[in-house]
């Protein structure tokens, strides 16, 4: 069997049982936790629940357009070779944690170690559930039960022992390339504008990137802690398969979540910026509600969520269009949820989904050929489906917007901007710049 100690390689089958171990543990230092070159590292925070994850025990991995099949092949195969002691909360019981790459094929350069799909079987593994904390540990191969026994031990005082470093402050940025130039994203918008008046698209969301050199050493976990206070509604997110590359970020665009046969997902698209005051953010707001263009960019995000659930469920059912307002930004907002016929594993609806026109766009195949044709950067895992998936295929994912790659002493800030019919080119830079702001107000 081919089970990695620690961090090392990648399991496409497991052909022995896994052993879990966890205990109830006090609230544990967790930058502490997280603050190590141990890799990979893996952190999931929503306002329900919080995971920290340092090792793996197993990998598994997927590639191109098979990706998510793959995964959910092996990694359904290697969550039911994990045994489970009975009292072990279901928060804190084997999940996979990981994330997939935007496109279907490889990934360049500033990417590597991601892949086009990677996910985690915990080694050592920090859940809140509530107030409640949980430590989860596991392990595999000839003696694995003995294995897990100490390493809980061991974790156990450690956490007790352990206290958080003092929180560092943002790195500061020394430089800054931004891709495209200005002028250039006008030429970018200009071109699929064109596209969009012959009729050979309706929308695109078309990205930029911002690569900075940073002046210090970034501390992802008190990034994290940070935009917690201001993101506190947000994914948080932070995945590090190597030991020099983080991919982070605070995204407030569930993709699905699947829990038994309730399906719950969105439409978010269509932002305006924050007022000054609560009535210029009002006014703002209802600007918004009642722009046609927001609308219409809107609409074709909930027409394709809709139509993607709609093999898969009995019903499906849309809420109330309202505003999510964020520290930096508003959007439209429609919640979508459904009532799958059958049992399902999240990963399929998640691979029907991947990419909504929020961050695609229709006709989809176009879409995606104008965004591979325009953006002279990979999109990497921007924009993509990360989160977590467990034995009964329930799970949930996030798309990771509002995201930066860090690796070494350069962060690349990622933000996108749907193009339709009547945008200005000049005015969806803006909307970028303030997509940028969560990642940015970490890194300046
Ligand atoms: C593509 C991004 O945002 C999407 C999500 C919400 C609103 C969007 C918009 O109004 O264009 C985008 O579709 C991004 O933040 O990089």
């Amino acid at each position: 069997m081919d089970v990695p100690r620690g961090d090392e390689a990648t399991v496409r089958t497991v052909d022995a049982p896994v052993v879990t171990r966890g205990c109830s543990v006090s609230k544990p230092p967790t930058r502490a936790f997280l603050a190590t070159n141990d890799r990979p590292r893996f952190v999931w925070q929503t306002p329900t629940e919080s995971v920290a994850v340092r090792g793996a025990t197993a990998t598994v991995t997927g590639d191109g357009s098979d990706r998510f099949a793959e995964v959910r092949a092996d990694g359904a195969r290697l969550l039911e070779s994990c045994s489970v002691p009975d009292g072990i909360p279901s928060a804190a019981r084997p999940r996979l944690f990981g994330g997939f790459a935007f496109h279907d094929d490889g990934q360049a350069g500033p990417w590597d170690g991601f892949g086009d799909a990677r996910f985690v079987l915990p080694e050592v593994q920090l859940t809140a559930d509530g107030d409640d904390w949980w430590l989860t540990v596991t392990a595999a191969g000839p003696g694995a039960a003995e294995e897990a026994d100490s390493k809980l031990g061991v974790w156990r005082d450690r956490l007790a022992d352990e206290t958080n470093p003092e929180p560092a402050g943002p790195p500061r940025v020394a430089d800054r390339t931004r891709t495209p130039s200005r002028n250039g994203w006008r030429e970018q918008v200009e071109a699929a504008l064109q596209s969009v008046s012959e009729g050979a698209l309706e929308k695109v969301v078309l990205a930029q990137a911002m690569t900075l050199s940073l002046s210090n050493q970034l501390s992802v976990p008190d990034a994290l802690e940070r935009l917690g206070r201001t993101y506190p509604d947000c994914y948080r997110f932070a995945f590090s398969p190597t030991e020099d590359a983080t991919f982070f970020g605070a995204t407030p665009e569930r993709l699905v979540s699947l829990t038994g046969r309730t399906v719950s997902t969105e439409a978010l698209a269509g932002s305006t910026g924050r007022g000054d005051t609560p009535a210029e953010d009002e006014w703002l707001a209802t600007e918004l509600l009642e722009s046609e263009k927001d609308r219409y960019e809107h609409e074709v995000v909930a027409d394709a969520v809709r139509e993607q659930l709609e093999p898969f469920a009995s019903s499906v059912g849309t809420g109330d269009r309202s505003i999510r307002r964020l520290a930096t930004v508003q959007h439209l907002r429609t919640p979508i949820t459904a009532e799958l016929a059958e049992d399902e594993h999240v990963l399929s609806l998640v691979e029907a989904l991947h990419p909504t026109p929020a961050v695609g766009g229709l006709p989809p195949d176009a879409a995606l050929e104008t965004i591979r044709e325009t953006e002279t950067f990979d999109r990497g895992w921007y924009a993509a489906p990360v989160g977590w998936f467990d034995a009964s295929g329930n799970g949930t994912f996030a798309v990771a917007i509002r995201s930066a790659l860090a690796r070494g002493d350069a962060a690349t800030v990622f933000a996108g901007a749907g193009i339709v019919a009547d945008s200005d080119p000049d005015r969806e830079w803006d909307e970028v710049q303030l997509k940028y702001r969560p990642m940015l107000d970490e890194l300046e």
